[in-house]
């Protein structure tokens, strides 16, 4: 397990960009594969377990956190989990892909520290609070209290930019999206 096989993290406050230029990769990178993440959020919308994540509740998150199936997990927002479980990188590497996590700042960063070299922690950031926060309104998931609690924990995610392998600016989104490819098929072919 473990042997093969690299990693690209793209780790950003929520609403930034991540999903968007993430799933912009995984079409121009066949060989780049979705970690799905393990939440106890209930699903949004048309999201289906095991796509977009594995929806888990509260015990069973509990349960697998004790059983040490996690790579990385966290409390991302009070009384929420979400988590990398090893089998997904696993699975992803037996099959003879790359991994793309869309994940925290903090797990972004965690997986970095585990993965050395292999991996390439990118960190997605947008001109200012301003414009997160319309994005954040403007996608429509989220709720009043769910956008306060996300434009919070951006002021904090910020202050880590530093500790990334590389920034991309998300303002123009087809200048950002060529940008990403060249890093990211730089890193897959090195
Ligand atoms: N640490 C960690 N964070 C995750 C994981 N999966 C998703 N997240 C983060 O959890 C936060 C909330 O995700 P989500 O509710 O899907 O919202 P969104 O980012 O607003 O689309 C985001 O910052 C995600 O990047 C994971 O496996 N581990
Ligand atoms: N460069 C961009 N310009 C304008 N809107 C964007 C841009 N990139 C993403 N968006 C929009 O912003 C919202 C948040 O993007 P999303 O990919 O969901 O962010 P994240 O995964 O980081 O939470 C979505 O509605 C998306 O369509």
């Amino acid at each position: 397990m473990f042997s093969k096989g690299k990693l690209v993290i793209f780790s950003a406050p929520s609403g930034s960009g991540k999903s968007t230029l993430v799933n912009h990769l995984l079409k121009e990178y066949p060989k780049l594969q979705f970690s799905i993440s393990a939440t106890s959020r209930a699903p949004r919308g048309e999201e289906k377990h095991g796509e977009h994540y594995y929806f888990l509740s509260p015990e069973e998150f509990r349960t697998r956190i004790e059983a040490a199936e996690f790579l990385e997990w966290e409390e991302v927002y009070e009384g929420t989990y979400y988590g990398t479980l090893r089998s997904e990188v696993s699975r992803i590497w037996d099959a003879g892909g790359h991994v793309a996590f869309d994940i925290d700042v903090v797990g972004g960063l965690n997986l970095k520290k585990h993965f050395g070299k292999r991996a390439l922690a990118v960190y997605v950031k947008v001109a200012s609070m301003e414009i997160l926060e319309q994005r954040l309104r403007g996608r429509g998931t989220d709720s009043e209290e769910k956008i306060a609690q996300r434009l919070a924990k951006a002021e904090e995610e910020s202050l880590r930019e530093p500790e990334f392998d590389t920034v991309i600016l998300n303002d123009d989104l087809d200048r950002a999206c060529t940008e990403v490819s060249e890093v990211v098929g730089a890193f897959l072919n090195q």
